[in-house]
């Protein structure tokens, strides 16, 4: 299969890039590097030769790849992807960005919930599978146990995202933004007999003064939150916030019959770990021991973390979790609401899980196919 990867040196692309090495997939394909910004250039290192860096937008060389994995971002998809079927092209196009989510004639992947979905679509003869808002994919490899067995009846998602999901420029300057803060209180923070409420007076000047580095998140994010991620829908909802109900059901494959989902989605200060608090209607009562075992059995990355604060403190943050594929669920216990309200907190990696791994987990399941 000649496979074209385009986008593979960004930030999503070199994590794919990582785990396909890690997987070897490459060793069962014919990989094409492309680029938007390099052509002729030197391919990657990734164990065989390849040839050099094609033109990401000549439609001719892309269409004679069997399939496409992009990770360039919804404005190339919005620009190439359209030509490229117009020119007659049948591949595969498996794409990270948002644009052709919701189309009709795509599939949303994340095979470890909905392998059954991407299996039919197979089989109807889809040619198009995106990748899932990290936020939903992370949500559901979490809480998949549950959404199989239709015990959910509705869900709140209360999210923490890290800087990651903005993009790489983004996190380069939430460690400025850390190191403004800190050099601006060193002398009083050095000096023992300082009083804490003078350097946090420091603290707020200084993150609230023009000289802040503020040119990406357009406000401080490094000791103090954004409770806003994505566009403005105009209905009071942001577009992350809309994508979890959307998505979710499409997700699942029940689109004509959805379970309503939303929450409010919050940017904190982690670098690539999105985690959320969730509040969940359970169709019915079932015992925390069983919905422990379900969550714990539904996939093998999903880990059930006891609810007492030690292991809380150790195993369910950002820092436990970031450069792993384990998606870790805690903090469970059933709400003075009644036996059907159940609170829980996940954490997952929003490159890997979040967004490079079903992209290279589609393409073994089409080598397979
Ligand atoms: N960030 C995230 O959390 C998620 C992102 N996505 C999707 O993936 C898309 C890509 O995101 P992301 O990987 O963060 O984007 P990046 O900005 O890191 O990379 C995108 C492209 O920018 C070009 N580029 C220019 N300068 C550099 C440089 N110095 N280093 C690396 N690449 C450079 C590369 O293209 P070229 O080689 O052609 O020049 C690269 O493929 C997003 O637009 C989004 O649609 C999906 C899920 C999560
Ligand atoms: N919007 C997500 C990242 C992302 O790229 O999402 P999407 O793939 O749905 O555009 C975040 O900021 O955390």
């Amino acid at each position: 299969m000649r496979v074209g990867l385009v986008g593979w040196r960004g930030m999503v692309g070199s994590v794919l890039m990582g785990r396909m090495q890690q997987e070897r997939d490459f060793d069962l394909v014919d990989p094409v590097f492309f680029t938007t910004s390099q052509v002729g250039g030197k391919g990657p290192a990734i164990g065989k030769d390849v040839p050099p860096l094609k033109d990401a937008k000549s439609i001719d060389d892309l269409k004679r790849m069997d399939a496409v994995i992009s990770c360039q971002g919804g404005d190339y998809t919005g620009e190439i992807y359209p030509k490229l079927r117009a020119a007659g092209w049948n591949g595969y196009w498996i794409d990270a960005a948002s644009a052709l989510r919701m189309a009709p004639d795509s599939v949303i992947i994340l095979d470890p919930v909905n392998l059954d979905v991407i299996r039919d679509a197979l089989g109807r003869g889809v040619k198009n599978y995106i990748g899932g808002n990290c936020t939903v994919s992370l949500m559901l490899m979490a809480l998949g146990g549950l959404f199989q067995r239709g015990l959910v009846e509705w869900m709140t998602a209360m999210t923490y995202q890290a800087a990651s999901g903005a993009g790489a420029q983004n996190m380069r300057e939430l460690l400025k933004q850390m190191g403004a803060a800190h050099a601006s209180v060193k002398p009083l923070l050095d000096d023992p007999a300082s009083a804490i409420l003078d350097i946090d007076r420091k603290l707020a000047d200084t993150m609230r003064s023009s000289g802040f580095p503020t040119e990406h998140f357009g406000v401080p994010l490094a000791g103090s939150l954004i409770p806003w991620i994505d566009k403005d829908l105009g209905n009071g909802q942001s577009r992350e916030e809309w994508k979890g109900m959307a998505e979710t059901n499409k997700i699942l494959g029940r689109e004509a019959n959805p379970i309503p989902v939303d929450g409010v989605c919050v940017r904190v200060g982690a670098m690539r770990c999105h985690s959320q608090a969730l509040t969940i209607k359970l169709t019915q009562d079932v015992p925390l021991d069983e919905i422990r075992m379900m969550l714990a059995t539904a996939n093998d990355w999903v880990k059930v973390i006891p609810n007492e604060r030690e292991e809380s403190m150790r195993e369910l943050t950002p820092t436990a979790v970031t450069g792993t594929l384990s998606v870790p669920i805690g903090r469970l216990r059933k709400l003075p609401m009644g036996g059907q309200y159940l609170a829980a907190f996940t954490v997952g990696d929003q490159l890997l899980w979040g967004a490079a791994e079903p992209l290279r987990r589609m393409l073994r399941i089409l080598l397979e196919h």
